[in-house]
């Protein structure tokens, strides 16, 4: 798929457009040390900011994820046509699930705190 500009390359997220690899890469050692960072700042000024990074780099992680996964599999399981739709629903999941997580944080307690509810006794 050949879309230029910063949409296109949002679109098509994956190895096909070079900045998705380094991107990727980039997310994905900065989720590894953000959860930790995250579970041990729950309840200080930074479990704010920890959650709205949270927000946007588990959905753009698995944005670029999936456009991977789109890339290797909608060709051999539907048709090459496919992959164009498949990557614009996947903008929209993206997107919603950055929208859903930023209301969390915003109005309710927090990615973290959702998270640690789990163990939390009423
Ligand atoms: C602490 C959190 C996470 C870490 C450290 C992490 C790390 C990774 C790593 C290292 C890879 C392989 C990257 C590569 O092939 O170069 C990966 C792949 C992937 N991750 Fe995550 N991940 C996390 C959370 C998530 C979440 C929450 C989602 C869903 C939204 C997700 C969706 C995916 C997808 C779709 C792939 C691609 C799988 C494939 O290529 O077959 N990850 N992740």
């Amino acid at each position: 798929m050949s879309m230029g500009g910063a949409l296109g390359k949002f679109i098509a997220a994956d190895a096909e457009v070079g900045l998705a690899v380094k991107v990727y890469h980039r997310v994905n050692l900065a989720l590894l040390g953000a959860t930790p960072v995250a579970l041990a700042t729950d309840n200080t000024f930074l479990s704010f900011p920890v959650d709205m990074g949270l927000a946007i780099m588990f959905p753009l992680h698995g944005h670029i994820g999936m456009n991977y996964v789109i890339t290797d599999y909608v060709p051999k399981l539907f048709s090459k046509a496919a992959v164009g739709p498949a990557r614009a629903v996947m903008v929209g999941v993206t997107g919603f699930t950055m929208l859903g997580l930023t209301k969390l944080n915003v109005e309710g307690p927090g990615i973290t705190g959702t998270l640690k509810a789990l163990w939390r006794k009423e």
